[in-house]
């Protein structure tokens, strides 16, 4: 997995590859159920089963704010958003699917962007 930043220069770096790992996720088809918080009165039980709710506006957010202090926290949070929607919804569903679609998306995208 992704190594830590050592210099303030390589986590500019990594910070740079999260801002593109996050545009292609945000731009990608299968992306709609994650833009934004699952907004819990619309989704009855979600608050109680899914303990630490994760979305791409609010990983954004964190980016902008610098709250990620290399890629591999970002990548945390990213995974966050997998799990909770694999953990919610049954795998043989619309959103379910797209959660494994995002996922397989988002694990070639990274490895691919670390090779260089
Ligand atoms: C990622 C995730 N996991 C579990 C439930 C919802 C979500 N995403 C939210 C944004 C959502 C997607 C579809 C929805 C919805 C809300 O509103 C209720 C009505 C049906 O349409």
């Amino acid at each position: 997995c992704a190594k830590k930043a050592k210099t303030p220069k390589d986590s500019s770096n990594e910070l740079a590859v999260c801002r593109v790992l996050l545009a292609d996720l945000e731009a990608h088809q299968d992306a709609w159920p994650f833009l934004s918080p699952v907004q819990h009165k619309s989704v009855p039980g979600y608050r109680k089963v899914i303990k630490k709710p994760m979305d791409f506006s609010t990983i954004k957010e964190k980016l902008t704010n610098n709250l990620y202090l290399n890629l591999e926290n970002f990548i945390v949070d990213v995974n966050l958003v997998f799990d909770n929607c694999q953990r919610f919804n049954e795998d043989d569903s619309e959103i379910g699917r797209a959660g494994h679609r995002m996922r397989r998306f988002f694990d070639k995208r990274w490895t691919e962007l670390l090779q260089f």
